[in-house]
This record gives structure tokens, sequence and C-alpha cells, in this order.
């Protein structure tokens, strides 16, 4: 019973004003004072990879009690999944617009490993554009930022989640400690349906997870899984849809059978090549 009291005590304490750590929304500063202020139009390329626009709205509103308080501190993380091409990049924008368009601040982030549109913006699969950091690890995030800018950033946008070994760690934190709303979008699984990265292992930290689907570019039903078209293996194989196409089930079981098939006869014509003979002793 003792020990009950005492979490409680804890609890109450833990919930003060005096207790909280600085936050972004405890922080949340008129938008004049903000580093950047660049107009939110996705197809528009910029420097600024912080944006907002007019008018920043709490994320509680009203009251200055002790509830209120907390409740401003508390971070949201939603995870966006789904194959290749699904429009999980759209959703991201989209919300981090939405976001901007109620007054917070949003940065958005992805991996420097994704080098196919150059390193400044997303990009989604028809165009559209925001300006982005680019970078080998989340951790890198406040101090590419310094921690004033960081402090004021309400809501960060993670794309290309699967390449970041760091997700979990950085999102706990983000979220938890920090009082970010965090919106990740990024593949479930890998071509071979294997789960991506460490995407999953946010899934029991969200508030809302979100699996899209794309048309299966065989039969335009609805696609659950990407299909590797060329004969690669390794996990990591930056590309569209020059390398992947979105399947339905069945044509993601016959890929897999077209792909083996193809191996096999190649395996034969290299072994039946002359020049590829190699000598038995
Ligand atoms: N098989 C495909 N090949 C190329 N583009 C596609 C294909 N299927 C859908 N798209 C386009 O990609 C857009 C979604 O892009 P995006 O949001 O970047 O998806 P994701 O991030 O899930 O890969 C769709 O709105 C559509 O215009
Ligand atoms: C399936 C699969 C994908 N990738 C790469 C290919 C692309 O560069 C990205 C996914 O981008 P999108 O925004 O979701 O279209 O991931 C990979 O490296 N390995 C895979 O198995
Ligand atoms: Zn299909």
């Amino acid at each position: 019973m003792r020990s009950i009291s005492a979490m409680r005590s804890l609890l109450l304490c833990a919930s003060s004003p005096t207790f909280l750590r600085s936050s972004a929304s405890a922080l949340r500063t008129p938008l004049s004072s903000l580093p950047f202020r660049p107009d939110l139009s996705c197809s528009k390329l910029g420097p600024a990879r912080l944006s907002t626009t007019a008018g920043a709205k709490p994320r509680v509103a009203g009251g200055g009690s002790v509830m209120d308080v907390r409740a401003a501190q508390s971070g949201e993380i939603h995870v966006i999944v789904g194959p290749m091409f699904a429009g999980k990049t759209t959703a991201l924008l989209r919300r981090v617009q939405a976001e901007a368009g109620t007054g917070r601040t949003v940065a958005l982030v992805k991996s420097d490993k994704d080098n196919r549109y150059g390193l400044d913006s997303v990009v989604t699969h028809d165009g559209t554009k925001m300006p982005c950091w680019a970078l080998p690890k989340l951790s890198s995030f406040q101090d590419k930022l310094g921690t004033e800018a960081y402090n004021k950033v309400d809501v960060i946008g993670i794309d290309e989640a699967q390449f970041f070994d760091d997700l979990h760690d950085f999102c706990c934190k983000a979220a938890d400690r920090d009082g970010k709303i965090v919106v990740v979008a990024g593949l479930d699984g890998d071509y071979k349906r294997n789960k991506f990265g460490s995407v999953l292992d946010i899934i029991p930290l969200a508030d809302s997870v979100t699996k899209l689907t794309a048309r299966c570019e065989l039969c335009g039903r609805r696609a659950f899984f990407t299909l590797r078209k060329t004969q690669e293996t390794k996990t990591e194989l930056i590309g569209g849809a020059d390398v992947y196409m979105p399947v339905c089930r069945q044509h993601y079981s016959d890929g897999q059978i077209v792909i083996e098939a193809t191996r096999i006869v190649m395996d034969i014509e290299r072994s039946s090549d002359p020049r590829c003979v190699v000598s038995s002793q």
C-alpha cells in the first residue's frame, strides 16, 4: 500500500509544471520569432526546412491548469505504412502541411540513403515536393537544427523510416520527453515481405497506425506487397518503378516463381557459357 501511495505522490509531483521539462508546446512562441517562415507550398522548394503558416495554434486550448499544461506537453506518434506506391509520402506531406496550416512549426526528415531526387526535399512518386533535412541518423536531427530551433518544432515528419536504425529511440524521446507530434512514413516490409528496419518496432509506441495499399500493377486489385523486378538480393536497394512494382497477393506469389525461374535459367546459361568454365583443379 505504501508503495502505491508513494507512486501516486511521485506521479502528482511529476505532473506539476515545475517538474515538467521544457518542451515544444511549453515553449511555443510567437511565429514572428521563429527562424524560418516559408510559404508552405508542397511544390515549392526552398532552403528552409522548418515550416509554418500564420497564427500559431496551441495544442491544448485555454486553461493554464496543471492538467492543461500536462496535456499540452503530450506528444503523439502516427505511423503510416504500406508497400511502395501506396501513397505513404503523399499522406505524410498532407498531414505535415495540415499541421503547418494550424500554425504549428513542422520539420521534415528523410534518410540520406534515399538520393533519388536529391537530398533537399521529400518527393512523392508523382512529383509533389517539400523541403527536408536528409540525415544519416535521426539522432543528428537536434544537432542539425540547433537546440533553440528544435525546441520550437511541434511536428516532425519522417519519410523512408525503414532506413533509420535509431527510429525507436528517436520517436520515444521526441514524443514522450519533448512533446512532439511525430508522423512516420515507411515500408513495413521489404521485397521479401520481411520486416524492414525498425518500422514495426514503433507500433507499440504509436497513437495511430495506418496501412495503405497501392494498386497491383498486373491486375489492378489492391496491392499489399512490393515486388522487386531485378535479381539483386541485398535488402536496401534504392529505386522506383524501374526496380519495384506494387502487387496483390496472387501476383506476389507468381512473381516469386517467375524470378526464381529466371534465376535458374540464368545460372544454366552462365554455366554452359565457355567463357565461364572454371577449372576443376
Ligand atoms: N506502379 C506505379 N508506378 C509509378 N507510380 C505510381 C504507381 N502506382 C501509383 N503511383 C503514383 O504514386 C503516387 C503515390 O506516391 P507516394 O506517395 O510517393 O507513394 P509511397 O510513398 O507509398 O511510395 C500515387 O498517387 C500515384 O500517382
Ligand atoms: C521494397 C524495398 C524498397 N527499398 C527501397 C526502394 C525505395 O528507394 C524505398 C521505398 O520508397 P517508397 O517511398 O516507399 O516508394 O525503399 C529497398 O531498399 N528494399 C526493399 O526491399
Ligand atoms: Zn494482382
